[in-house]
């Protein structure tokens, strides 16, 4: 091809070596064939003036990973290819209208870099012993080879390597669409190639303009976030993973999963939702982790209900505490408890520390960890110390703050003459973001402002009367509770009272020792 041709423009040395050796292996025996070609290979290594680096799809020993070089040069070539390679293959982008091109496999493109010349070609290479694959794409090897002369050696692995891989990834980037990615029950991961994760494109709408809560505290979370996204420098003289963990903690409908959504669309990062009960053991997680790329945050929802991840040490402890409990239990109950417990994830919660902590660091950076939960208490102080969860975030009922926001998003106003009683009753009563939102929504087309406004000021009265018929319910109950205590108590000292003078009685008369 290309390469062959220039091998022979090198002069007619090489070209007639070849045709040397082609016709005079023929009249070789067998064994002396093989001979012939070894010191013959040594010659043509010896005469050929290029160097070729190859750059495998997948690299790493046991937990294979998807070169990012890989990547970065097959979105350069894309871009090159279409111009210079005869044989393309199209992939359409799913949902929109255009088709992205590259190069075939076995094709080669040329690229010219300060004057020089390089070669690049994809390869695919197919086992050497056949064998019947479930999934017949793992066994294939692709890689892309670059060929360049051997006096522009330096200039090559030097310059224009780096050069194509910033190239490949501004190119990705510019075209890239965001994706929220959701992981692939272990079963189907097949090899290595099929992905653990599954991936729609992330269009959540939620920002941190229609993000309602206190407007000092959204300020310095947004600020936290740019300035992370922007300190891969810092990260690296300070010796420290670039990675930030964050929990977001509160009561349903507080806005934890819309602020992940938030913080996606302000970073333009993807989105990876790392469902915990859906991972058997602590290696599918830490593989899982590893197939995450950069510039993006994973996110466990609910991490208190993913998994027993809050009670595992007092599990242990209780266990402990109530001796052998399973030796005492029938064969038939400890089978159907062996049973379940196998079916359980057996994700631990050292396994999660470990990843965030060790391997997580090794796989790269600008990634980000976002913990949800409702019940901040209920979580092992380990799994949210600082330096892990380096950001606590708590999500709370709405303040007045937040219901302006939701005033200028949803009724396009900054101030009405009904500002003044929602702002009092919010102080007094607890209301979700959700429901006031819900409120505010205009239910039909006459509904107008005003409408909206009494219908959450109507909601907020009730709620407030609710709330207080509770606690008048709750302290009724607590007085009943103390009263029946003190009753009992009454009755206890009667009874002791009684007694003590029934046996004072009788000591009386008897004497001490006929008394039991
Ligand atoms: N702070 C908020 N700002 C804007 N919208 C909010 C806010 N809180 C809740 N909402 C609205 O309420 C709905 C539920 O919010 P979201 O799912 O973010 O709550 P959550 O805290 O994640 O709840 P859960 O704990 O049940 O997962 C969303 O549709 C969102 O639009
Ligand atoms: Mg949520």
């Amino acid at each position: 091809m290309a390469i062959m041709g220039e091998m022979l423009n090198l002069g007619s040395a090489m070209g007639t070596l070849m045709l040397v050796y082609t016709l005079f292996k023929q009249f070789l025996p067998p064994h002396l064939q093989l001979y012939f070609e070894k010191y013959f290979n040594k010659i043509v290594r010896f005469m050929y003036p290029y160097v070729e680096i190859t750059f495998d799809e997948f690299i790493g020993g046991e937990y294979m990973k998807r070169s990012e070089a890989y990547s970065a040069i097959k979105t350069y070539l894309s871009d090159k290819s279409s111009a210079s390679a005869k044989r393309l293959k199209a992939n359409v982008v799913k949902d929109s209208q255009s088709v992205v091109l590259t190069m075939d496999y076995n094709e080669e493109v040329t690229d010219e870099f300060e004057g020089v010349k390089v070669w690049w070609s994809a390869n695919k290479t197919l086992p050497s012993t056949q064998r019947i694959a479930w999934f017949p794409d793992d066994d294939e090897k692709r890689s892309y080879t670059l060929t360049v002369h051997k006096r522009n050696r330096e200039l090559i692995t030097q310059s224009y390597i780096s050069h194509v891989l910033v190239e490949g990834k501004a190119i990705a980037t510019k075209n890239r669409r965001r994706k929220l990615y959701s992981n692939n029950p272990s079963e189907n991961w097949g090899g290595y190639r099929s992905s653990k994760w599954s991936n729609v494109a992330f269009e959540h709408p939620a920002t941190f303009d229609t993000l309602a809560m206190d407007a000092n505290m959204k300020e310095e979370i947004k600020n936290d976030l740019i300035k992370f996204s922007t300190a891969k420098d810092y990260y690296a003289r300070i010796g420290k993973a670039w990675k930030r963990g964050y929990l977001l903690y509160g009561p349903p409908g507080t806005g934890k999963s819309s602020m992940i959504a938030a913080m996606a669309n302000l970073l333009d990062y993807d989105v990876y939702d790392l469902e915990l009960t859906a991972v058997k053991e602590n290696a599918e997680l830490r593989r899982l982790l590893l197939d995450t790329s950069n510039k993006s945050i994973v996110v466990i929802e609910d991490i208190d209900c993913s998994l027993d991840l809050t009670g595992q040490r007092e599990k242990k402890k209780n266990r402990e505490k109530d001796g052998n409990d399973d030796e005492q239990s029938d064969p038939i109950t400890k089978k159907i408890k062996e049973d379940h417990e196998k079916k359980e994830s057996k994700v631990t919660l050292s396994g999660l520390l470990n990843c965030i902590d060790g391997l997580w660091s090794s796989c790269g950076g600008e990634r980000i960890i976002v913990f949800t939960t409702n019940y901040v208490e209920k979580l092992d102080p380990a799994l949210i110390r600082r330096g892990r969860m380096d950001k606590h975030i708590e999500l709370s009922y709405c303040c007045f703050d937040a219901f302006k926001v939701f005033a200028k998003n949803y009724l396009e106003i900054d101030s009405h003459s009904l500002f003044a009683e929602i702002e009092t009753l919010l102080g007094e009563t607890k209301m979700t973001p959700a429901d006031v939102a819900e409120n505010l929504m205009p239910k039909s087309d006459y509904d107008g402002v005003e409408t909206c406004l009494k219908r959450l000021i109507e909601a907020l009265k009730e709620a407030k009367k609710k709330a207080e018929d509770e606690a008048g319910l709750m302290a009724e109950k607590e007085e009943e509770k103390q009263r029946q205590k003190s009753g009992k108590e009454g009755k206890d000292q009667c009874v002791k009272e009684v007694r003590e003078n029934g046996v004072a009685e009788e000591v009386k008369e008897n004497g001490v020792s006929d008394i039991h």
